[in-house]
């Protein structure tokens, strides 16, 4: 196949145009003068992606060149965002694009308006997985991601006066002009069936699968920044097998019956589920994951067999990264896949299995770590389970040889569970891999302290930290056009686009007066884009998922009592506030519908009110989602991340506020931490209870009630709900606030408020308040996902880059 020349994509404006045109009429079948928005957005995306695909060709034999070690990143959330004006930047092709379409009649954002947004994610972890693999590709690390490519992604949620309402998202619905099917990669997939013994061996098993499903692969391109990496996301979708499809019930016209296999084999990849912190153990859900991670590995050996004889190179050439629980099943896959199938024996399999993975846990919530009952794994995966149950016996061992005796021990870290029998995926986790991270310090810290400390006592040097990053591209240099070009004349370079760190530079000209105008002019321009509110307003901003530990509750606390304090003393000189939320909740999850209920309720009351309304407004524009993230972020001037300090696990939307300018009011929660350190204490309002206090406020007895009875601010807020004022979900807010109060909002109320009003005086003092906002983004470098991957490659990983010779 060697010398078949590739015709190069011509860099020109012309050459461009031309591409445009030839796709316009050959791929797309129409012609400039009946050309509709829609041809001009595909052909244009078409064009665009072509002079990926070159990369990506060049990227191909460059791997296949340098037989490299590879990182799999295996996640059941991939939230990508918007693909064309990405994909426009990182081509270069953003002038002549714009040229190309103006003469079609159209402008780039018309068409951008157009953009798909795949919604295959919930929320952080899923956005986090899509920063990864943009800057494995802009480190030029060998990687593909893999998932599953639900045909419906998060919901779409409608905002209305009763709250959140869900509606599916067919985000494909019109193709995807960014995927490339590859069919000839499908792979099979089983379920349920029995086990049978093989005569003569002791660990081996054939398993009879009962149902067979085939996975069908897709693939988006991942390139890199500023390099000619152009990495995979490698999406499953699940097919039936031509076996499925019933003729004789057919054609005895028992026509729902006959494709009854089909439509349950494609049920498997049919949504996402919208939970994104509770575990519900749902059967589908375990078919998914199973799904996903069988039909990955099968690929990821296709691929390693490509190169390489035998399996001693395996875990060499083969690092894979286990994203949560949620894909932890591939560790008895893979050792199924040795053992039964290549026929391995237990202990080299076991040994080469334990080095190929790693795993990230992402949160602290006890509801979140995910546990299946014992007689579902019986039912739908039984080789996996007698393989979990040689593994988990052959751990126990090695626990009751390091503390004999310790029954209790043995109890608390195996990884079956007992009364009810749960298989624990945490502790498979753990026991499967070469090495176990939290996503901050703190919550690395607590991993070792708490949900995790057994393990951390038994392999100390498995532990580590890799702190989460967000990707500079999508959520500066896209995101805030404006700030970006200041920051690169400030730097005299754009060079911070790859080298976050790179901002400090920017220190220096906080003391710059016409810098800072023109950063203050910059942060105005972007609110009046938003249209939110009055662009001169204090815009404050809280964006994330709906959860009782995220305390949007005590965000709402804050307003009605600058609701009561204006009504009270409407004269007195204020600082104009635009409260912003926005955010999803988990469509089960009734607390936390509550509380988006509860702020539609509050928003219509202060909008109709004459005398409180010039000086507050609250919004809540719905559907949130990675596009509108990228409105936000950039309008932002106050950045509100007050979880109960110990419960989040890092926060990405920390970073991205901060580094576009917007000021944190936080506690000593997750990555706030790490953002308060570097930005410096004066630069960062703090408030609450740390974790350690959270914790011991619980255990020493914690009763609501009192600040209530304590505080007037809090009571009249408190009142005010629990009268009905705000809707009988006010009520039910009020009333499991004054009960239990999980998250001790009330014991955080007056810290919060008091830290509120600093955010006011400094507020007042504008260029103190830009001094601080340029100060935010010069710190905070070190939260480029470019440097988190750099972490995890380094300490984890142990994989080196290969660089991807130009298109000379
Ligand atoms: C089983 C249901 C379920 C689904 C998703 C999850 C995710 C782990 C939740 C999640 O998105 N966690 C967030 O991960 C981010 C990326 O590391 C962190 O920044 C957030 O703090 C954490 O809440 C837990 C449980």
């Amino acid at each position: 196949r060697q010398g078949i020349g590739l015709r190069k994509l011509g860099k020109t404006a012309e050459e461009f145009q031309q591409d445009l045109l030839s796709n316009l009429y050959y791929r797309r079948g129409t012609t400039v003068e009946s050309a509709s928005a829609r041809d001009a957005y595909e052909t244009l995306s078409q064009t665009v992606r072509d002079r990926l695909a070159e990369r990506r060709a060049r990227t191909a034999a460059a791997h296949y060149a340098s037989n490299p070690r590879w990182v799999y990143y295996l996640s059941a959330e991939y939230l990508l965002g918007a693909q064309l004006e990405q994909n426009l930047l990182y081509s270069g092709t953003g002038e002549i694009a714009a040229e190309a379409v103006k003469a079609l009649g159209f402008s780039i954002e018309d068409l951008e308006d157009l953009d798909i947004e795949p919604g295959l994610g919930n929320g952080g972890l899923g956005r986090l997985a899509a920063c990864l693999v943009d800057s494995m590709a802009t480190r030029d690390i060998p990687a593909v991601g893999y998932g599953i490519r639900y045909d419906l992604g998060i919901f779409r949620q409608i905002i209305t006066e009763n709250g959140q309402t869900e509606l599916p998202d067919d985000w494909a619905f019109q193709g995807n002009p960014w995927e490339f099917p590859a069919p000839d990669d499908r792979q099979t997939v089983g379920f349920y069936g029995h086990t049978e013994p093989v005569p003569g061996s002791q660990t081996r098993k054939v398993w009879v699968p009962g149902e067979i499903v085939l996975g069908e692969p897709s693939h988006m391109l991942v390139p890199g920044y500023g390099t000619e990496t152009v990495n995979i996301v490698r999406l499953w979708s699940a097919k039936a097998s031509e076996a499925s499809f019933d003729l004789s019930r057919f054609s005895a016209g028992q026509y729902a019956e006959a494709v009854q296999e089909a439509v349950r084999a494609e049920n498997i990849s049919k949504v996402l589920y919208p939970d994104d912190s509770t575990e519900l153990g749902r059967e589908l859900r375990l078919k998914q994951q199973y799904f996903l991670v069988s039909c990955s590995l099968r690929d990821i050996i296709r691929r390693f067999r490509l190169r390489n004889e035998g399996w001693d190179g395996f875990a060499e050439k083969t690092v894979i990264q286990l994203n949560d629980t949620h894909p932890t099943i591939a560790i008895a896959e893979l050792m199924r896949l040795l053992v039964d199938e290549y026929e391995l024996e237990w202990d080299r399999a076991w040994e080469i299995t334990r080095k190929t993975f790693a795993y990230t846990c992402h949160t602290l919530l006890p509801e979140a770590l995910e546990t299946w009952p014992v007689h579902l794994f019986e039912r739908l995966l039984p080789r996996h389970l007698e393989i979990i149950y040689l593994i988990n016996m052959l751990f126990l061992r090695e626990v009751e040889a390091r503390f004999p005796g310790d029954d209790d021990r043995l109890r608390r870290m195996s990884i079956i569970g007992e009364e009810p029998r749960m298989v624990r995926m945490a502790h498979l986790a753990v026991v499967g891999t070469e090495a176990v991270n939290g996503v901050a310090e703190l919550h690395s810290k607590l991993l070792r302290e708490t949900v995790l400390d057994d393990f951390a006592e038994l392999w100390p040097a498995k532990f580590q930290n890799v702190t989460n990053g967000i990707s500079p591209r999508r959520f500066v240099r896209i995101a805030n056009p404006r700030l970006s070009d200041l920051i690169t004349e400030g730097l005299g370079t754009d060079t911070w686009i790859r080298d976050l760190e790179r901002l400090e530079g920017l220190e220096r000209l906080a003391d710059d007066a016409s810098f800072r105008e023109r950063w203050q002019a910059i942060k105005r321009a972007n609110k009046v884009d938003l249209a939110a509110g009055d662009p001169d307003s204090l815009t404050d901003v809280m964006i994330k998922r709906f959860h009782e530990y995220k305390r949007q509750q005590l965000k709402v606390l804050h307003v009605i009592t600058l609701y009561h304090r204006i009504r009270q003393d409407p004269g007195r000189d204020r600082v104009p506030r635009t409260v912003l939320f926005a955010g999803k909740a988990a469509p089960a999850y009734h607390a936390a519908k509550d509380i988006i209920r509860l702020i539609a309720t509050v928003a219509a009351t202060i909008e109709k009110d004459p005398v409180v309304s010039p000086y507050l407004k609250v919004v809540f524009p719905s559907n949130y989602n990675v596009t509108l993230a990228e409105k936000i972020i950039p309008a932002a001037d106050l950045s509100e991340q007050i979880s109960l300090a110990g419960k989040e696990a890092s926060g990405t939307g920390n970073m991205k506020l901060a580094l576009n300018g917007a000021i944190t009011i936080g506690t000593m929660d997750g990555a706030n931490i790490e953002i308060r350190a570097r930005v410096g204490e004066e630069n960062f309002f703090l408030f609450g209870l740390d974790a350690y206090e959270a914790a011991n406020a619980r255990i020493n007895g914690y009763f609501p009630h009192r600040y209530y009875e304590h505080d007037p601010e809090l009571r009249a807020a408190l009142d005010a709900l629990g009268s009905g004022a705000f809707g009988e979900s006010g009520q039910r807010v009020a009333s499991s606030l004054m009960s239990w109060d999980e998250y001790l909002t009330l014991a955080d109320f007056r810290s919060y408020l008091d830290c509120q009003e600093q955010v006011e005086q400094a507020w007042h003092d504008r260029e103190r308040w830009t001094r601080m906002s340029i100060l935010n983004t010069a710190h905070c470098g070190f939260f480029s996902s470019d440097r988190t991957i750099a972490d995890y490659a380094a300490r984890i990983w142990r994989v080196a880059p290969v660089p991807v010779p130009h298109d000379d």
